[in-house]
């Protein structure tokens, strides 16, 4: 069971709080003229048990608040201390003991229900979290996934219409990746695939986007960026895989891979942009792989 601690405005050390009842009781036993002010205390003591840590420690304050109460009373009517009327002061020290136990006893059940509260709060954070990472992430790579691709891919175009910022989109294909599966195993072809994907998330920048576009396809959504800074990204890439094992138990598994990088212009539906980068990587697979063809802007004026 996941439990939370309670949210700090409630904290208080209980040590503290024990700290404060021994010097009221110490108070009420040393001084007649303040023992009603001293009971009153008490009970404020017990009341503060409510920003405790935890139901057990409410209940620890009151027992306590009332058994050190009880004794002192004991010892001043055993020892018959001048100024402690046994009726008077013992009635006010009984009633103040029941008043403790009773706010002790209700603080406690407030307490339990608040951290079973906390405990659903936080169960249901978790399963939000959970069932978002479901819905939004492929469970091999971690990467985003194609539907939620899809909606971050609107809401950018959305987002860099209304900024009159400069969007690019890089499709990525591993070549030959079939030859990886039946050289190695489809299991080290998905460890193969998860390192591509982590060594991606390192290389590309923060504010750009990566989704696993099915397969052993990976797009890119290069936001805010001009197409110039998305091509050095993608060779960024290359540069890191090359000559890379990119398997757990080091077998030597490299892989390249071809892209497509267009530019998505302004009001274009984004499949049609995704149609010109994958026109854009399959020139690239034709080409001879390992290699990005760009589609709309020339990638001679590189600086
Ligand atoms: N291990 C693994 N393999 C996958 C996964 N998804 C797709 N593949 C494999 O990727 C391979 C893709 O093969 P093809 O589309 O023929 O292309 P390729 O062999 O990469 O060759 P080119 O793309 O032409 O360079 C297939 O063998 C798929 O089984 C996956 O999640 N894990």
């Amino acid at each position: 069971m996941i439990t939370s601690d309670p949210p700090s405005e409630r904290r208080l050390p209980v040590g503290a709080l024990l700290g404060a009842i021994v010097v009221i009781v110490v108070i009420y036993a040393a001084v007649p003229l303040a023992r009603n002010a001293a009971l009153q205390l008490l009970c404020l003591a017990v009341a503060l048990g409510l920003f405790t840590h935890s139901p057990r420690q409410v209940t620890t304050v009151s027992l306590s608040a009332c058994g050190l109460l009880a004794l002192a009373m004991l010892g001043l009517w055993s020892t018959g201390t001048q100024g402690f009327d046994s009726v008077r002061d013992g009635t006010n020290g009984l009633l103040a003991c029941l008043f403790m136990l009773v706010l002790g006893q209700a603080i406690h059940h407030f307490s339990v229900k608040h951290e079973e509260l906390s405990e659903q709060q936080s169960t249901m954070a978790t399963t939000l979290a959970r069932m978002e990472q479901l819905a939004t992430r492929d469970p091999l790579t971690g990467l985003f996934n194609t539907r939620h691709m899809t909606e971050l891919m609107n809401q950018h175009a959305k987002r860099s219409e209304r900024a009159d910022l400069p969007m690019s989109l890089g499709l990525i294909d591993l070549d030959q990746f079939q030859r990886v599966n039946e050289r190695f195993g489809h299991a080290v072809g998905d460890e193969a695939l998860v390192a591509v994907s982590r060594i991606a998330t390192e290389v590309f920048r923060q504010t750009d986007v990566i989704g696993r576009w099915g397969g052993e396809e990976l797009l890119v959504l290069f936001t805010d960026t001009e197409p110039e800074q998305a091509l050095l990204g993608l060779e960024r890439l290359r540069d890191r895989l090359a000559g890379q094992d990119l398997s757990v138990a080091r077998l030597g598994v490299k892989v390249t891979f071809s892209a497509g990088l267009v530019v998505w212009q302004e009001g274009e539906d984004m499949d049609a942009t995704l149609t010109r980068a994958r026109h854009a990587l399959l020139r690239a697979k034709h080409e001879g792989r390992d290699r990005t063809v760009t589609g709309h802007f020339n990638p001679a004026t590189l600086s």
